[in-house]
């Protein structure tokens, strides 16, 4: 093409698994705002037609230009927000995923399938002047172009404009002969109160509260990582509603990210009871136009308080002045399939790119904040008194060998019962297993129920009758007769919350049971109704999952028994007793949070477990310093580093194969380079056989990060590069939760 000089070449992410950009071509219809970074673009891939984000622009391209293909359509008028695909960008690197799939699974479902945003200012496009016939009479398209400008006196916005057939270049060369002019209009003004910025006034805060505030207050303009370490009930989130109100007093805006069970309507009331600011949720509830909204509001400025789960880290912000990370140990933070990112470390590295304070708050730290609180990476920030004044109760440990058990409860957790509920007040009973029994098992011959998929053992459920497997969803009727030796003596093994239910209902005929588990709450809003009537105060016991455990304030709750505590005692996952010792804290942390103090009755087969023992005496922060000292010594997380190759496939040599061969390449490669970084495996998952497909493991660990993520990446290409690897599914995942 005559007068131009060189082509440009757009760089392209797509929604693709494939760790690599692709090349296109500009539209001849460049747009209002040029070829820029950030722009979403429509493409044709192979048959198809898919949306992506323009992430470069280049001059070159390393396949002719003749086989590259054009941009059908560009979708923004302007890029996507900076901080967005900073921190998308970051997010790819960091955890060695395709940046296409990782821009595509950070925006919104609308963004996603191409639908354009009205975005927060708008160019409109005025004619100005006089053009005459002569003046333009050798650009008959600028002539037209000025003709739908003046049949437009209050101005027409660019899209509109493109809309009817022209380009950026049409509307430059009507400028440069003054017949055109430009002006910005900012559509959503930001919506400053004016006046107090509390719809209802902030509490007296105690002394460490005041002292927490005032020290995030000390830096409100810059990167200040702070871990709020308070007892539950300690009045933590009274502290998180004085920063935003500091921070929403200068204009800024603050996000606020809560666990996937924390955003409940009751959280969100506290929040919007407080400010006279609107406070935007983000959560599952949301239709695709509402959470459009709500990022726009984000992206625009015009929201000051965004609270949300884990996605919500993907929200831009126009003004950011802080981010507040709730219960920041909680397991729901980190993403367990495709980009297997954790909210919380990505809230740490967008906080220090936006130059703004972190608050993380928790009972219960993950050992991973703890240790960067108690090294002082982080301000180490600290609640040891409830308001209440009544300390959350210590663990009383009863136990359960030699004794008999109804529904899973000991004689004496059962009086407790009876007795908590004649004077009036509430029972907590916290199983972690739904279904009626954990398994079905023959007394004669010694069978158990078990998943012809998964190497594990299948639920009995009552409501209604049948097998469930909870890691694959299979279900299969209920035998009448042993399958192997047709007895039918077949007896349920254990308890779950549908039998412990069954149980208390016999014993307690005129008490409410509530069953809270995710069969009983499937409706959507039961749990809401639940907890509702819950609050209320009329005796009744709960019998719950760790739906019921965290982050609720059940304040007439004085009781709490929790029916095993064993589960991650001496589990094979390093991390096991981390998590359970932080669920038991949580879920203890129930009884007694207002005017009367709680019982917490722990039943275990281990009470004499020095974990166990070390929890129930000193509670949750003196075992987790004890577990890091642990951990030291053993050289885990956090003191060393971790990636894990995840490989899969229905053909168990297969998987095994690939394992080994990507293993040896890997070690081979370290001989070769200098990066200090093991590979140990492969290595059977925990369970090897899920769904019928066989999992296989190879750890990579490193003391330093700065050496782990080299080997990671460097695998990560072999196995892209590699044909054989086409044939099984495998993943990488950094900084893994859980070796599962
Ligand atoms: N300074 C204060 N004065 C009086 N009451 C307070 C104060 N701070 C918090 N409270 C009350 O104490 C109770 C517990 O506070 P809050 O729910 O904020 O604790 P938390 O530490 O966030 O709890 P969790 O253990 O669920 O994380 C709430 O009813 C709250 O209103
Ligand atoms: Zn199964």
């Amino acid at each position: 093409m005559p007068g131009r000089i060189s082509v440009q070449v757009l760089k392209v992410a797509l929604p693709s698994p494939l760790r690599r950009l692709f090349d296109y071509l500009p539209a001849s219809t460049v747009p209002v705002c040029g070829w820029q970074p950030g722009l979403r673009v429509r493409v044709p891939f192979g048959r198809r037609d898919v949306v992506g984000v323009i992430v470069e622009l280049a001059e070159h391209s390393d396949l002719p230009f003749s086989q590259l293909r054009a941009v059908s359509e560009t979708l923004d008028e302007s890029p996507l927000p900076e901080d967005w695909l900073w921190l998308c960008r970051f997010a790819a690197r960091y955890y060695q995923h395709s940046l296409g799939d990782t821009l595509h699974h950070a925006m919104p479902a609308r963004l996603r399938q191409g639908h354009t945003m009205a975005g927060r200012t708008q160019t409109l496009w005025l004619a100005k002047g006089e053009g005459t016939e002569d003046t333009l009479s050798r650009a008959p398209k600028q002539a037209e172009l000025y003709a739908l400008l003046r049949q437009h006196p209050h101005g027409l916005p660019s899209r509109a404009i493109s809309a009817h057939g022209f380009g950026r270049d049409q509307l430059l060369a009507l400028e440069k002969k003054e017949l055109a002019i430009s002006r910005e209009v900012i559509l959503t003004a930001p919506s400053a109160p004016t006046g107090s910025l509390l719809a209802t006034p902030s509490l007296p805060l105690n002394r460490e509260q005041a002292t927490a505030l005032a020290a995030l207050h000390e830096k409100l303009d810059g990167y200040h990582p702070c871990l709020l370490e308070g007892i539950t009930g300690s009045g933590k989130t009274e502290v998180y509603l004085q920063l935003i109100e500091a921070v929403a007093g200068k204009g800024k805006q603050s996000l606020v990210l809560v666990p996937e069970i924390g955003l409940t309507p009751q959280t969100l009331a506290r929040f919007r009871s407080r400010f006279r600011v609107p406070v935007v949720a983000l959560h599952s509830g949301l239709t695709d136009p509402e959470r459009l909204d709500v990022w726009e509001a984000a992206a625009s400025g015009r929201a000051l308080i965004i609270i949300g789960t884990r996605s919500a880290i993907f929200t831009p912000l126009a003004n950011p002045g802080a981010i507040i990370v709730d219960e920041e140990h909680d397991g729901s933070y980190k993403q367990h399939d495709g980009l297997r990112y954790h909210a919380r470390d990505l809230a740490v590295a967008r906080a220090h790119y936006h130059k703004i304070p972190l608050l993380m708050g928790s009972a219960t730290p993950s050992l991973e904040s703890l240790h960067q609180a108690l090294s002082g990476s982080y301000r180490h920030l600290r609640l040891t008194q409830r308001p209440s004044r009544h300390p959350p109760a210590k663990l009383e440990l009863i136990d359960l060998r030699h004794q008999r058990r109804q529904g899973g409860l000991l004689p004496d957790a059962i009086k407790a019962i009876k007795s908590t509920l004649s004077a009036g007040k509430q029972v907590l009973i916290f199983i972690n297993r739904r279904g009626f029994a954990p398994t079905l098992a023959c007394h004669a011959c010694g069978w158990m129920a078990e998943c012809g998929q998964c190497d594990a053992r299948m639920t009995l459920h009552r409501q209604p009758a049948l097998l469930a497997c909870h890691h694959c969803d299979s279900r299969r009727a209920l035998p009448d007769a042993c399958p192997e030796c047709s007895s039918g003596d077949l007896r349920a093994l254990g308890s779950g919350t549908e039998r412990t239910e069954e149980t208390l209902q016999t014993l307690l005929p005129k008490t409410t049971i509530h069953r809270i588990d995710r069969d009983s709450t499937r409706r959507k809003d039961s749990f809401e109704q639940v907890l509702k009537e819950i609050q209320r105060g009329e005796p009744c016991v709960l019998v719950g999952t760790q739906m019921l455990a965290k982050g609720h304030h059940l304040p007439h709750v004085t009781l709490v028994v929790v029916v095993n505590a064993d589960g991650g005692l001496y589990a094979a996952d390093f991390r096991a007793l981390e998590h359970s010792a932080q669920l038991l804290e949580q879920v203890a942390g129930r009884a007694g949070r207002a005017a009367h103090p709680g019982r917490v009755l722990v039943q275990t087969l281990h009470p004499d477990d020095p974990h166990l023992g070390q929890l129930s005496e000193h509670g949750y922060g003196a075992l987790a310093r004890n577990m890091l000292e642990e951990r030291r010594i053993a050289k885990l997380p956090p003191f060393c580093f971790m990636a894990l190759l995840r490989i899969e496939s229905p053909n168990e040599q297969a998987a095994l194969a690939m394992a080994q061969q990507a293993a040896q390449a890997l070690r081979e490669w370290l001989k070769q380079t200098s990066v200090a970084t093991r590979c140990l495996g492969p290595v059977p998952a925990p369970m090897e056989r899920r769904q019928n497909r066989y999992h296989l493991h190879v750890m990579l660990t490193a003391d330093k990060r700065s050496q782990l993520h080299p080997a990671a990446s460097w695998l990560v290409q072999w196995l892209e590069a590699n044909r054989e690897a086409r044939k099984v599914r495998w993943s990488i995942d950094i900084d893994p939760q859980t070796l599962a």
